[in-house]
């Protein structure tokens, strides 16, 4: 007889017992598709739940590097490739110290669930390294990419697996990356994206992250008759995602009122304007300083080592890392009348604050949906170098913004309760039955 979804997730725990985000995630998932199981029993035949859970294959190595001070460092490298049944693996790569097997496989699992939800042909996968590119040289971040692809190139490609950014690897560590693999493999082709738009680059992608979550969240109010001019938004992060959400919340008439980083939040209860926006692009992109100079800039509030959450505002969009907005943060939310949280981020809220934001019956989007415009668009920027071929941008933020609603009405169809949405349930069980089902026709393999 097939394993219950809970005795599922206890053999998980046993066998990997130091992966707490990985049980996480698979937790929510299975949680999701209990009712979705008891009623159509053939979905937990042939091992599939024991074969979703298992990555295909791992891939770790070691990275040595030499830094200015011409001091050997080592760090580790890793892949997950979790499932290739419905494409290519496919999704980020990132650097950040606190990066480890169990955080990779997490994120891995996500992205094959989100993947899914793209109505595109990708699998899922996700790779990255301890290696921390705060502080370091731009030489330094070469060096290192070059080290890290010198063993990468032979595990990646256009038709096999598809790595491209997520935290700590933006345009510049994608050059150094993408540059290393030509050489190394001696072709031209679409093996990895977020490249940038003079060497095979996709318009619109640094933006589609944000953009889509923006879209999505238009959907979500919708549904409740709501739009999201005049809104005060909290924003977590300052980085790639939360930039351009940011920038779209702007464009349609929101009120962006934080945001933040390792450090500390900005809050700007009016809104923060254009100028302030620009300097935050230059201060993040460019000059890679500290979210305090913005508020020293522009005489804003800052507050060392706070959340956003605890500001009053009608929308949150955790968009910085995983388990950013606790159970505490959602009373918060929740006490200063925020109605709507969409994740921009993977994972950024704890199991104990999804079900506080879902008991209220608040607008609550995962980010497996409301995130998934940028690897969305990463299949477009492969479809465009399958067919050496530019799409305008104009083009490309009408696929991204259909695809946030194929999305947004998959979460519908499967997650209908009544009158509103279980967003979870919704997207969880959508994906699932397109894995599933390709899974299935694939035989045991
Ligand atoms: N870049 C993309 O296309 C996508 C990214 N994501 C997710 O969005 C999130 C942000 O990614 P990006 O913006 O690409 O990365 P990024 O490196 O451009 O920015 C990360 C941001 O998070 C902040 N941050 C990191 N660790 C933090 C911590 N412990 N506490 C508070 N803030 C912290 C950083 O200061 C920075 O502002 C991640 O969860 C990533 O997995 C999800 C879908 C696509
Ligand atoms: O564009 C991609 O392939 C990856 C995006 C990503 O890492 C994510 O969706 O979390």
């Amino acid at each position: 007889m097939a394993a219950s979804p809970n005795q599922l997730l206890e053999r998980v725990k046993q066998r990997d017992p130091d992966q707490p985000e990985f049980h996480q995630a698979a937790g929510e998932i299975l949680h999701s598709i209990a009712p979705f199981l008891e009623k159509c029993p053939e979905y937990s035949r042939n091992g599939l739940l024991e074969r979703i859970l298992e990555p295909e294959r791992i891939i770790q190595f070691r990275v040595a590097w030499v830094d200015d001070a011409g001091e050997v460092q080592v760090n580790r490298g890793y892949r997950i490739q979790m499932n290739s049944a419905i494409g290519p693996y496919k999704g980020g790569l990132r650097f950040h110290p606190t990066v480890n097997l169990g955080i990779l496989k997490f994120l891995a699992f996500e992205q094959v669930f989100k993947n899914a939800l793209t109505t595109l042909p990708l699998g899922g996968g996700k790779g990255g390294s301890d290696f921390n590119p705060k502080g370091k040289s731009d030489l330094e971040v070469m060096r290192f990419c070059q080290a890290f692809m010198s063993e990468l190139y032979r595990h990646i490609g256009a038709d096999v697996d598809v790595p491209a950014g997520d935290i700590g690897v933006g345009g510049r560590e994608i050059g150094y990356l993408y540059g290393m693999y030509r050489k190394l493999k001696n072709e031209v082709t679409g093996a990895m994206t977020g490249k940038g738009l003079s060497y095979g680059g996709s318009l619109i992608r640094p933006e589609a992250t944000g953009y889509g979550l923006v879209y999505f969240v238009e959907e979500m109010l919708k549904t409740r008759s709501k739009a999201l001019a005049g809104c005060r938004v909290a924003i977590s992060g300052s980085g790639n995602v939360a930039q351009y959400a940011a920038a779209k919340v702007m464009e349609l008439d929101g009120l962006v009122v934080t945001l933040s980083d390792s450090s500390g939040t900005v809050h700007n209860p009016d809104g923060f304007t254009q100028e302030q926006w620009e300097y935050l692009m230059a201060l993040k992109n460019q000059r890679r300083g500290r979210i305090s100079e913005l508020a020293e800039a522009f005489g804003l509030a800052y507050e060392t080592d706070a959340r956003p959450w605890q500001f009053p505002c009608d929308i949150a969009l955790p968009c910085a890392t995983q388990n950013e907005l606790d159970a505490d943060d959602a009373e918060t939310l929740l006490g200063n009348g925020c109605f709507c949280v969409a994740e921009g981020a993977n994972m950024p809220s704890t199991l104990a604050a999804v079900d506080r934001f879902q008991a209220a019956g608040i607008l609550f989007a995962p980010g497996k949906a409301s995130n998934a415009g940028g690897v969305a668009v990463s299949g477009l920027e492969m479809a465009q170098n399958s067919m050496r071929h530019l799409w305008t941008e104009g083009e490309v933020d009408a696929k991204l913004h259909d695809i946030m609603i194929a999305i947004h009405h998959a979460c519908q169809r499967h997650g209908q309760k009544g009158d509103s949405v279980d967003y979870v349930a919704g997207a969880n069980i959508a994906a699932f039955i397109k894995i599933a089902d390709a899974m299935q026709s694939q035989g045991v393999v």
